[in-house]
C-alpha cells in the first residue's frame, strides 16, 4: 500500500438510492466532506483535515473498488454483494435501504405450487441469487438477465416470473404481480478490503464502533 493510500481512509459510496442514506449515517458520526451531499459531478471528495476520501461509483462497482483496494471500505446493498460474490469482508448491517428479494408472478396466472414453475423463464437483475434459490428447491430454470424494469417481463410474455427487489410493494401492485416466494432480506452493508482491514485496523474499528452506536 502506497504512503498516500495509507494516509487516507477511502470510502466508496454508490450513486442512487443508497447514497443519501449512507451520507446521513456518516454525517451522524462526524465523517463528512464539503460537497458530499450536493448533486455535484465530482467523483472524489476529500476531507483533508480528517484524511477521509469519499469516492462515488455506480452501485454494482462498489465491491469492485473495495476488492481491489482502490477503496478501503464501501457501502453496498446485500443484494449486489450476494450477486457479485466479491472477496471482501462484510463488516456491518447498516440497516438502511431496507428491501428484500423475492420471486413474483402475475396475479391472474398464479400456479398452485412453486414446483409448477420448474423449467420456466425467470426475468431478473440477479441471476446468481435466483439460481441459488431455485437450485435449493431442486428446480432448473431459464434465467433472463435484465437491467431494470424487471416487472415488465411477465406482462409482455418474456418470462413466467421475476426475481427482484421489493420495498413497498407498489411496483408489484401497479403491474398486477404478486409476491410468491421470499428469498432474502437485503439491507445495505459496510464492506472492507481484506488488506485495508488489517493495515488500517484501528481507523476501521473506530468507524465500526461509532456506526454501531447509531444503528
Ligand atoms: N425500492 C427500493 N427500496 C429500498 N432499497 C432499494 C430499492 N430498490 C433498490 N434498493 C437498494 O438500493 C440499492 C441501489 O438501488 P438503485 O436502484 O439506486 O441502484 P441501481 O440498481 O444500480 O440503479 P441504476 O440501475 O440506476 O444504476 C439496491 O442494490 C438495493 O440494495
Ligand atoms: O416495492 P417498491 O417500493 O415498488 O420498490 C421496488 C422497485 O424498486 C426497484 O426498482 P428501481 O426503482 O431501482 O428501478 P429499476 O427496476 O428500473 O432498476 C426494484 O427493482 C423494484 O422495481
Amino acid at each position: 500500500m502506497s504512503a498516500e493510500n495509507m494516509e487516507y481512509l477511502t470510502i466508496a459510496l454508490p450513486k442512487g438510492k443508497v447514497f443519501g442514506k449512507a451520507v446521513q449515517l456518516f454525517e451522524k458520526i462526524g465523517y463528512t466532506a464539503e460537497g458530499l451531499s450536493d448533486k455535484s459531478r465530482k467523483l472524489i471528495i476529500t476531507n483533508e483535515e480528517q484524511k477521509i476520501r469519499f469516492i462515488i461509483t455506480k452501485t454494482a462497482d462498489v465491491p469492485v473498488y473495495v476488492e481491489y483496494g482502490a477503496a478501503d471500505i464501501g457501502v453496498i446493498g446485500k443484494d449486489v454483494l450476494m450477486e457479485t460474490d466479491k472477496d471482501v469482508y462484510e463488516l456491518l448491517d447498516l440497516n438502511i435501504a431496507k428491501c428484500h428479494l423475492m420471486m413474483a408472478v402475475p396475479k391472474d396466472k398464479k400456479r398452485a405450487n412453486l414446483l409448477d414453475y420448474a423449467n420456466t423463464r425467470v426475468a431478473t437483475k440477479f441471476p446468481h441469487i435466483a439460481a441459488a434459490f431455485f437450485n435449493s428447491k431442486g428446480m432448473q430454470m431459464e434465467y433472463i438477465k435484465l437491467h431494470g424494469s424487471i416487472e415488465l417481463g411477465p406482462i409482455v410474455g418474456l418470462s413466467e416470473s421475476i426475481v427482484d427487489i421489493v420495498e413497498t410493494g407498489t411496483t408489484l401492485r401497479e403491474n398486477n404481480l404478486e409476491e410468491y416466494a421470499f428469498i432474502v432480506d437485503a439491507t445495505a452493508r459496510l464492506i472492507a478490503n481484506r488488506v485495508s482491514f488489517k493495515m488500517k485496523f484501528e481507523r476501521i474499528n473506530k468507524l465500526l464502533a461509532d456506526l454501531r452506536k447509531i444503528i
